[in-house]
């Protein structure tokens, strides 16, 4: 028995429960790097580019957005790595001088090829679209409009990325661009989650875009606007104003003000103590208000402010008309809204406005908002001054206006009422890049959203997490066990034994 023993102890080949042992933990490790190499495939390290220039009313921003090159196929989340503002204003405003609008891009698409990899260059599109400053130049003065493109292009094509054109959006592909826009960086469109809707206000108009289980789109077809994206079908809402940014608003509500042909104007929306002269040329410049330009006006006026909120509510609203609508319910101007729905992001001025005022958190009761705007606005234009005295002198005198315009528009206007006001989040960035319909765009145009959901990974996460966690334990446990038999061959007999 024990010559037995001893043979047995001094054999060096391994026991059958050893072969096993060794052969379970090959098996564990195989399918632990399987696993691994299915899931985790080669971070990619190198990205692409995509450029979109946003011509707007007031001025022209650039944006380059980037996304794995490898991912390219629907699956690598784009997001923006450089934004530029043009210096100076928007290019409608070059229209008798238009060779200044490719002139003012420059700077900007300097920083453009500084940003974007040279040997990626050419392969890099580059979009502008235009919004409703050239919408309105286009309806006073197309051929002027014409040249403006024309310098533009000039400009844009003799840069090294691939140029694919400049054009006027239409005011439903800005409002439904920018609600793409807001969805994707949400993640909610991939993820087929509840969607979020959308509210811009530019300078010379506004967005509302939103889905509604009141809409199908067969009350209005034109605010109607079908997507089918990972998977998800949806009927989108959207309707722009024109003339109703806050730029021209302001305009026809001065307007509104100076039917008289008067010289001097008294302004409830302006501080006490504002007095500049303007004039009635400037004033009626633009085709939202042109119309309305008296017969016999002087050169110029004196604009003098009184600081009433409540004063400069009434007069903000009566540039809304709420009397006809043919449709079973309309916003304003006989224009459909179905009921709204759901959460909103409100970005552009309304983000720029609230911000200033210190009223971005609409967990605020809408009263309270109102009653510090109206202390706001009573408080007189010098000690506005004085309390800012790094704010752009014409945005600071605005503010009074903006603010209120807001109220007015959001809650006149859309109909959001003391309850549904705090569904709206006033917003700039969404996880590093800016709200607003240039993403959306681009997105659409280089079919970076696919209609149908992509190609899950082989596991979920959760499955994935779960097998390597447990083929790891499986795997430690093994190997001590191997352990203890090669270097303890006699202490596990001992157990054996026993
Ligand atoms: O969409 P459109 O109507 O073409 O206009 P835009 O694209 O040029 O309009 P923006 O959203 O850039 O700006 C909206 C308005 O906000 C103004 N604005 C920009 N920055 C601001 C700030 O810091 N404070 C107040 N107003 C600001 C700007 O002059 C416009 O009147
Ligand atoms: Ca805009």
């Amino acid at each position: 028995m024990s010559a037995q023993r001893e043979m047995k102890e001094k054999n060096p080949w391994p026991t059958p429960v050893t072969i096993i042992i060794i052969v379970i933990g090959v098996i564990a490790i195989v399918a632990l790097v399987t696993v691994a190499v299915l899931q985790n495939k080669p971070v990619p390290q190198k990205y692409k580019y995509g450029i979109v220039l946003d011509a707007g009313s007031s001025h022209t921003a650039l944006y380059i957005y980037q996304w794995p090159a490898e991912k390219d196929n629907n699956t690598g989340r784009v997001e923006q790595t450089h934004s530029c503002k043009v210096k100076g204003k928007g290019i409608s405003s070059y229209a008798s001088e238009p060779w200044k609008a490719g002139e003012s891009l420059k700077e900007c698409m300097g920083e453009a090829e500084e940003t974007v990899p040279k040997e990626r260059a050419h392969e890099t599109p580059l979009y502008l679209g235009a919004t409703a400053g050239m919408r309105l130049l286009d309806i006073v003065n197309s051929s002027a409009s014409k040249n403006v493109f024309q310098a533009v292009e000039n400009a844009l094509r003799n840069s090294p990325f691939s140029y694919q054109g400049a054009r006027i959006l239409s005011g439903q592909e800005e409002g439904a661009f920018g609600w793409v826009t807001v969805n994707y960086l949400d993640d909610r469109l991939k993820q087929g989650l509840k969607t979020t809707g959308a509210l811009d206000l530019g300078g010379a108009s506004t967005q509302i875009s939103f889905i509604s289980n009141d809409f199908d789109g067969s009350e209005s077809p034109i605010n109607s606007v079908n997507f089918r994206l990972y998977g998800n079908d949806y009927n989108l809402y959207t309707h722009s104003f024109l003339c109703y940014g806050k730029d021209q608003a302001l305009k026809m509500v001065v307007a509104n003000h100076t039917q008289s042909g008067a010289t001097t104007v008294l302004d409830p929306c302006f501080h006490s103590g504002y007095n500049e002269t303007k004039n009635y040329s400037v004033l009626y410049d633009s085709p939202c208000v042109s119309g309305r330009k008296p017969q016999e006006v002087p050169e110029k006026f004196d604009h003098i402010g009184k600081g009433n909120f409540q004063e400069c509510q009434e007069v903000v609203k009566s540039v809304f008309n709420f009397t006809s609508c043919k449709y079973s319910r309309c916003s304003f101007n006989g224009v459909f809204q179905p009921l709204l729905q759901g959460p909103f992001g409100a970005f552009s001025a309304y983000y720029f406005v609230m911000n200033f005022l210190n009223l971005t958190d609409t967990s605020m009761p809408l009263e309270t908002v109102k009653e510090k705007l109206s202390q706001y606005c009573a408080t007189s234009w010098d000690k506005i001054k004085i309390q800012h005295p790094t704010v752009n002198v014409k945005y600071l005198a605005e503010y009074c206006f903006s603010g209120t315009y807001i109220l007015t528009l959001l809650t006149e206007g859309y109909d959001f009422t003391a309850v549904t006001y705090s569904n709206i989040k006033f917003i700039k960035k969404i996880k590093g890049s800016d709200a607003g319909w240039t993403l959306g765009y681009m997105l659409n145009l280089t079919n970076m959203i696919p209609a149908e959901a992509p190609d899950s990974p082989p596991l979920p996460h959760a499955g994935y997490v779960s097998i390597v966690t447990i083929m790891t334990i499986l795997l430690i446990g093994l190997l001590l066990l191997l352990a203890l038999r090669i270097f303890w061959p006699r202490c596990s007999k001992k157990t054996q034994i026993v």
